[in-house]
């Protein structure tokens, strides 16, 4: 059969996104990464899939993989393509959507001017909630990595998250650092790494090392996992500006038990047809 797709963006974090309220598929592990390659498929950092709710009183069930094939629990900057998409598709007329996701319940806001503010929910800080090995909740934990010692916030954003501070972003050792925190033996299910530069109180740069799809342009889920653990940790006041590679994100928390905003951009960038057995 010919898959129905639209290739999307949040600031460089690229997504194929398919519909299959309207349209029936099943995609298994191999072809998600055949179709996430670069060169001999469409190419993405995470596949998108809209389907129908379960929960009533939810309009949609947002599932989320990786280019590795692996389904995830959130995404930030695919749920403002998410809120984009079936807006643009009219599945929903809608300005304020409720998704399933499999890291729990999101909301998501069309704006007028068509940039979408999620509510990412709470962090959750408990070691569990990742999960993470380690006897308690601590705002830094020692990490060793390869015989560096590091110390690292950890957080879950519905996935998971270590978020590392550094003096420049731009010579910080992402691409070999990045892959030997994901694979960590004490992540068990392995985690984002984020990188971040404290700029001033409002201000952070940030790049991040995604689980199952490498460093990409922006990561929405990387972003306010790094803004929660400066929060936290005193070096950082909401809101945060967060500059990534890609562009920049707003996210705004006033600490404990509070939700988090992400507000950003969504670009649809063009439709197709794609053979799938
Ligand atoms: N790009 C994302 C996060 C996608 C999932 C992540 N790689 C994971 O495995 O948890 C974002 O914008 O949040």
């Amino acid at each position: 059969m010919l898959l129905h797709f639209t290739k999307m963006h949040g600031l460089g974090n690229d997504f194929m996104v398919v519909d299959l309220i309207t349209q029936r598929a099943r995609l298994r592990d191999e072809q998600i990464r055949a179709l996430a390659d670069r060169r001999f498929g469409i190419g993405f950092d995470q596949l998108l899939v809209v389907e129908p709710p379960r929960d009533p009183d939810m309009d949609f069930r947002y599932r989320i993989y990786n280019a590795d094939g692996s389904e995830v629990e959130n995404c930030g900057n695919g749920a403002r393509c998410f809120a984009r998409f079936v807006r643009d598709q009219r599945l929903t007329h809608k300005r304020e959507i409720r998704v399933e996701t499999a890291g729990g319940p999101l909301t998501l806001a069309v704006g007028e001017d068509e940039r979408v503010t999620v509510d990412m929910g709470a962090p959750r800080f408990a070691p569990e909630a990742l999960p993470f090995e380690a006897d308690e909740d601590r705002p830094l934990h020692a990490l060793d990595v390869d015989g560096r010692a590091l110390e690292v916030g950890v957080v879950s954003m519905g996935n998971p998250h270590a978020v590392l501070r550094v003096d420049d972003v731009d010579s910080a050792p992402v691409a070999t650092l990045g892959p030997a925190i994901e694979h960590h033996p004490r992540f068990p299910r392995r985690v984002n790494a984020g990188f971040m530069q404290v700029v001033s109180p409002h201000e952070i740069r940030l790049r991040v090392y995604e689980r199952g799809s490498g460093e990409t342009l922006a990561c929405g889920t990387g972003a306010c996992a790094a803004v929660a653990t400066g929060i936290r940790l005193g070096w950082l006041e909401s809101p945060v500006t967060v500059h990534l590679p890609g562009g920049d994100l707003e996210i705004a928390w006033a600490g404990g038990a509070s939700h988090l905003t992400m507000t950003g951009p969504a670009v649809r960038v063009f439709e197709g047809r794609v053979p799938v057995k």
